[in-house]
């Protein structure tokens, strides 16, 4: 049976600051700080004004309220490490059963081949996808700036804006190619001048501070495999002094250890180190293979790591030592990586991996609530962020309703252990800054069996050459 709603769709309130939207009495609430938010939330002014009690009634009248009796709320999720272009080459075959150097040395060539258009499809996609699995913020590695692709992030700051997300897109780089000993090929680098002017460009030209915001710079060299050590410690330089956040891949697996070791003669965290970039400002993707000093020093440090189940399992790269990188201080969310080692943008799927991947290594007694953490204040924490990623006064408005119906759901309990138990695919609701984004399970706005013609046909293209 479907739950009476009076919502009203989402006309622009008349007078934002006094409008308040009571989001009433669902069905279970995770709130990510143990706060009691069974009433519901008011929403005001693109934030969450107030928690409402169970039984309780808002200390003041609201305009408009939405019965949330058959839905569990939670934080928006919160998605820490993605590469949106890989939506284009998604369960490719030459490389559905390879690790990660041969994936890569085979998928460099094809992702060459991107352009304005395909990429504008792809982050849609990746976008798209998100939103619809409860997603409201996204970080985006982008590492390929192929010519007449120069405006790669500009490209992806349209699509965000479109879909009313936020989202954190670092400018990648490569600049270590085949022929210095790196393992990109030579076509897919870029000078280190380029990128540092596009750099500051970005920043100045896009990045939002303080609460609310929307679009976020960060700085991103790829790999230790694929960008010199200059451009490593030069983008470090740039974050800190024009106060923006660093990002690149790290010890995500054996091979990548052995290269650093024979090209810098050092360890993973000795090279972040030694380039400057072992600090609160830096978020890795992965971060699998860390021995026990290496935990401790970033935890130290206040390094964060965007930990990606699934791509570490369809890899085979390792699995990250999440409870004791927490335990040591280490900020820890969750990334759904890109779409050709995951192969979906899933974050509610993923957190359900996460969990799983979790209780292999330390037990059946890592709460479903944990990974729920990870999924969003403990990925609110890596992207550097205060106002998101949890259900309490003054934060933002960003959440996501799932509904446990249908058969997937028959029969269970605990609404928000069967969100990850009976694998939630698909978000009912989805509110971003005080404007719903999805509605009843679907994008208002966007054609999606055109965008999937679109896609696919960019997608056939770039493996074709
Ligand atoms: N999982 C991934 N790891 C990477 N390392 C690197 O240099 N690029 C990638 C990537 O795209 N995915």
């Amino acid at each position: 049976m479907s739950p009476k709603s009076d919502f009203q769709p989402a006309a622009p309130a008349t007078d934002p600051a006094s409008s308040r939207l009571w989001i009433k009495n669902p069905l279970d609430v995770f709130t990510a700080n143990g706060l009691d938010a069974r009433g519901g939330i008011v929403v005001s002014d693109g934030k969450i004004a107030e928690l409402v009690p169970a039984g309780k009634r808002p200390s003041a009248p609201c305009h408009e309220t939405f019965d949330a009796g058959s839905h569990v709320l939670l934080p928006g999720l919160i998605n820490t490490h993605h590469h949106f272009y890989q939506t284009l080459t998604r369960a490719w075959g030459p490389v559905a059963n390879a690790p990660l150097f041969p994936w890569l040395q085979n998928l460099y060539p094809v992702w060459a081949r991107l352009t304005p258009d395909s990429l504008e499809l792809a982050v849609k996609v990746a976008l798209a996808e998100l939103l619809l699995s409860g997603c409201t913020t996204a970080a985006d590695h982008h590492y390929l700036f192929p010519a007449g692709l120069e405006d790669a992030i500009d490209v992806e700051v349209g699509v965000v804006r479109e879909l009313g997300m936020r989202a954190t897109l670092t400018r990648g780089s490569m600049t270590l190619g085949e022929d210095d000993g790196g393992l990109p090929p030579r076509s897919t680098v870029q000078r280190p001048e380029v990128i540092l002017a596009d750099s500051e460009r970005l920043i100045g030209k896009y990045h939002e501070r303080g609460d609310g915001a929307v679009i976020q710079i960060a700085l991103a060299p790829c790999s230790p495999f694929s960008v010199t050590r200059e451009i490593m410690a030069e983008s470090a330089a740039m974050a800190e002094r024009l106060d923006v956040r660093l990002h690149t891949h790290l010890a995500e697996t054996i091979d990548e250890e052995d290269f650093c070791r024979e090209m810098f003669g050092l360890r993973t965290v000795d090279y972040l180190d030694s380039v400057g970039w072992l600090g609160k400002r830096t978020w890795l993707g992965h971060g699998i293979h860390f021995d026990n000093d290496e935990i401790a020093r970033l935890g130290a440090a206040g390094t964060a790591v965007a930990h990606c189940p699934t791509s570490n399992m369809r890899l085979a790269s390792g699995t990250a030592r999440v409870l004791e990188l927490e335990a040591a201080g280490v900020p820890v969310g969750l990334g759904v990586d890109g779409s050709a080692s995951n192969d979906a943008s899933n974050m509610i799927l993923e957190a359900r991996q996460a969990l799983y991947l979790q209780r292999l290594r330390y037990g059946a007694d890592v709460p479903v609530e944990r990974a729920l953490g990870w999924a969003t204040l403990g990925s609110a924490a890596v992207l550097g962020r205060t106002d998101i990623g949890q259900i309490a006064p003054g934060m933002q408005a960003d959440l996501a309703l799932f509904k446990p119906e249908g058969l997937r759901f028959s029969g269970s309990h605990d609404p928000v252990a069967a969100l990850l138990l009976c694998a939630a695919d698909r978000a009912d609701r989805v509110m971003v800054g005080g404007k719903w984004r999805v509605v009843d399970g679907q994008i208002p706005g966007l054609d999606i069996p055109e965008l999937i013609a679109k896609h696919s046909a960019a997608a056939q293209k770039i493996i074709s050459g």
